[in-house]
C-alpha cells in the first residue's frame, strides 16, 4: 500500500527559498537544526518515489546501510494501476509522457525538515520510458542542493540509468551529483548493500 509512514503534519511547509546560484550567501543565521547529529559520520537522507514498491525496497536497504533518514515523495494525486498502464494510449502516464507540460506532478510535500543538516542525499525513482519517473522532478526543482553530495538510484525492468541522473542534475542546477546506480526491479538486498559500501561514504 502507499506509505502512510510520514506523519510530519501537513501544513508545516518550510519556506523554500528559491535562490539563483548567483547569490553568494554566506549568512547562515538560522540554526534551527535540532540535534540531528550523532551516530553516523555524516547526515544522510534517502528520498524516493516508488509507484509499485520496488524502488521503496531499495531505498529501505540504503537507509539501513547508511543509517540515513527516509523520505517518500507522494504525489498529491497518487497513480492508480490504471494510471500506470503504459500500454494504454489514454492512461495518465502515457499522456504525461507524450506531453511534457503535463509532468508537473504536485507532491504532498516537497520540503524536508532540517534539509540543511544533510550532506548526502540519495534520490531514488523508477525508470519510466528511459528517464526518471517525473514525480521526482518536482522535488529536485524545489530544493537547493548546494554543498550536498547527491546520489541517484533507480529500479527498472531492464533499462539502465541512461541520462536520468544528468537530467535531474540539470534540473537542480546545484549539488555535487554522482553517477548513481540502477537496480533491477527485484534487486537483492546484498547487491544494494555492496553498492552502498563501495561508495565509501
Ligand atoms: C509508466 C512506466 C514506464 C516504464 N518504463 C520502463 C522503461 O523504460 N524501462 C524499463 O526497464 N522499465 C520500465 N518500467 C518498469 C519500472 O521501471 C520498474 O517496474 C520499476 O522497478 C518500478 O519501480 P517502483 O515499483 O518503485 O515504482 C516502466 C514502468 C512504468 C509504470
Amino acid at each position: 500500500g502507499c506509505g502512510s509512514s510520514t506523519d510530519s503534519g501537513e501544513g508545516n511547509k518550510q519556506q523554500t527559498e528559491q535562490q539563483d546560484e548567483t547569490s553568494d550567501k554566506t549568512k547562515d543565521s538560522s540554526e534551527d537544526t535540532d540535534s540531528t547529529q550523532g551516530e553516523n559520520t555524516g547526515n544522510t537522507l534517502v528520498v524516493y518515489y516508488s509507484a509499485t514498491g520496488n524502488t521503496e525496497s531499495v531505498a529501505n536497504v540504503i537507509a539501513s546501510a547508511t543509517g540515513g533518514d527516509l523520505f517518500e515523495l507522494e504525489p498529491a494525486e497518487p497513480y492508480t494501476d490504471e494510471d500506470l498502464d503504459w500500454t494504454d494510449d489514454n492512461s495518465r502516464v502515457t499522456k504525461e509522457y507524450e506531453d511534457e507540460s503535463l509532468r508537473d506532478v504536485e507532491l504532498v510535500s516537497e520540503t524536508i525538515e532540517n534539509w540543511e543538516s544533510y550532506d548526502t542525499v540519495f534520490i531514488g525513482y523508477p525508470i519510466w520510458w528511459g528517464i526518471a519517473a517525473w514525480p521526482v522532478d518536482t522535488f529536485v526543482e524545489a530544493n537547493d542542493f548546494t554543498g550536498k553530495t547527491v546520489i541517484p538510484f533507480a529500479t527498472s525492468a531492464s533499462s539502465g540509468m541512461g541520462d536520468s541522473g544528468d537530467l535531474l542534475a540539470e534540473m537542480a542546477g546545484t549539488g555535487n551529483w554522482q553517477e548513481g546506480e540502477r537496480f533491477r526491479s527485484g534487486a537483492d538486498e546484498s547487491d544494494v548493500e555492496e553498492w552502498v559500501e563501495s561508495l565509501n561514504l
